[in-house]
């Protein structure tokens, strides 16, 4: 079965607390969390002190997405916070495998990611050392985007490698996730299907999240 990844990105932040319980309610795997921090991004959003009062809300894996410049800097408090899976930029690690044993050293999963116009064989080196992969569909800073319909045959070769190498990490994907193009990401390979505004704009996050979840199977 598919699983849901709600951003909180496009939650309503002044009952952030209750958004969460309500996707919880409504049958979501995990709660992704997007950081950005105006320069890796051309936006800012939330720190490790929001991950710390969320954490006591949900039992749900808190997926934590860092879209920031020298992440090494804010991984240890960003896991002490209690984040379950912390994703890095490949873009944004130069010492791509030490970032990802630095996560792993807190005994939080490892994720890596990648921007639409990024190559997928940039992190060919690095995939037996992931818990995830998570592709970008939109380039990275803003929620409510198109999905970019060309990143889907990257899936297909992370997938196919994943096949062939014998691997295990989940496969990942973010950006305009909605009904009408879910299956596009599952067909592909993914496992795992990021939604923001797709399910916090509607009124019943349940029914939001049960349709994508079915239009993808
Ligand atoms: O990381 C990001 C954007 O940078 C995403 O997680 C968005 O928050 C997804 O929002 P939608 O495209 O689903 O509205
Ligand atoms: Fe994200």
């Amino acid at each position: 079965m598919t699983k849901i990844a709600p951003s909180i990105l496009a939650s309503d932040f002044s009952k952030l607390g209750e958004e969460i319980k309500d996707v919880e309610r409504g049958g979501a795997d995990y709660i992704h969390v997007d950081v950005m921090d105006g320069h890796f991004v051309p936006n800012i959003t939330i720190g490790p002190l929001i991950v710390d009062h969320i954490r006591p809300v949900t039992d749900l894996p808190l997926d934590v997405h860092l879209m920031i410049e020298n992440p090494d800097q804010y991984i240890e408090a960003f896991a002490k916070a209690g984040s379950d899976i912390i994703t890095v930029h490949q873009e944004a690690c130069p010492h791509l495998h030490r970032t990802i044993q630095l996560i792993k050293s807190h005994g939080v999963k490892a994720g890596v990611v990648i921007n639409p116009a990024t190559p997928a064989e940039t992190i060919r080196p690095i995939l037996q050392d992931v818990d995830l992969v998570l592709l970008m569909t939109v380039n990275p800073g803003f929620g409510g985007q198109s999905f970019i319909h060309s990143v889907v045959p990257k899936i297909e070769q992370i997938s196919q490698w994943r096949e062939e190498e014998e691997l295990s990490f989940e496969i990942e994907i973010d950006g305009g996730v909605k009904v009408e193009t879910a299956k596009l990401c599952t067909d592909a390979g993914a496992d795992v299907l990021v939604a923001g505004s797709a399910i916090f704009n509607q009124e019943d996050r349940k029914k939001a999240i049960e349709e994508i979840r079915q239009s993808s199977e």
